[in-house]
């Protein structure tokens, strides 16, 4: 079987001058040889999208982090600049991918970024600059650094016996990395938490009575896909739903051509 393709929403990044749909690397290179899936970089646009064409034509969805935030329009609060930097169209195309891949039985796995529109594209809210709460760690990433300092694991979170990341990586206490600013404040009604940080931030969901994988972690488990045991736990798993997905189309086309 060729190997199957997930979908990426791309950033909006400017550079020399120039606008360009980007994804990060390490997303893209964890999907390839942790998963075992080959990724579809998906333009970002504010509207004229067919969520649908997308999803038609890929075995999964992987949501990236990103150094911007989600709109807070799009959780019922007003934006200030403090609140920044936005980047709409990714906005615009990552929240509609995330609802109808749920909706479609569709493999989701969504990080840092990821599972913040998870939880916005599912009705709830964030939190911004969580470090400055009571009692909340400083969560961002290290200044001035090289991206492997940047990405080190540095934190624990403790993964609830039962929950859907438990059945991947097991259940207590997992070493993360940790590089958000923001956080889930009010969960979606149709998530439940799996795993958090020592200071209660929430740092894993799934998707209740979700019909396909569909899991969200705050931390980054792409960086260290390939020699971390718990991320590449998490890549494996979700490159095994997607393989699954594209086995079941796969039938399910084959059987249409012998009716
Ligand atoms: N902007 C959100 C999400 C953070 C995130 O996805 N971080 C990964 C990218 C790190 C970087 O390149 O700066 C938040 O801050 O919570």
């Amino acid at each position: 079987m060729t190997k199957p393709i997930v979908a990426v929403p791309a950033d909006i990044r400017v550079f020399d001058g120039a606008t360009w749909h980007a994804a990060q690397h390490q997303y893209v290179r964890a999907a390839l040889n942790a998963a075992g899936v080959m990724s579809f970089i998906i333009p970002a646009f504010e509207e004229g999208y067919d969520t649908d064409a997308i999803l038609d034509r890929v075995d999964g969805v992987l949501v990236s982090g990103s150094a911007s935030n989600v709109h807070p329009t799009l959780y019922g609060k007003q934006a200030t600049e403090a609140d920044g930097p936005f980047d709409p169209a990714r906005d615009a195309t990552s929240l509609p991918l995330i609802r109808r891949s749920i909706e479609r039985a569709i493999p989701l796995l969504a990080i840092c970024r990821g599972i913040q529109e998870l939880n916005v594209a599912l009705g709830g809210t964030l939190a911004s600059e969580i470090q400055e709460q009571p009692g909340i760690w400083d969560h961002r990433k290290p200044p001035n650094v090289d991206r492997d300092s940047m990405y080190a694991v540095r934190q624990s979170v403790f993964v609830k016996e039962g929950s859907c990341i438990a059945g991947i990586v097991g259940s207590g206490e997992i070493r993360v990395n940790s590089l958000h600013r923001q956080a889930i404040a009010e969960t979606a009604p149709r998530l439940t938490v799996e795993a958090v940080a020592e200071d209660g931030t929430i740092e894993a969901v799934s998707v209740i009575d979700a019909p396909a994988f569909a899991v969200g972690v705050q931390w980054h488990p792409e960086y260290w896909a390939e020699t971390d045991k718990p991320s590449n736990q998490i890549f494996s798993a979700f490159g095994d739903a997607v393989r699954d997905y594209a086995a079941g189309k796969l039938a399910t086309t084959r059987t249409k051509q012998i009716a």
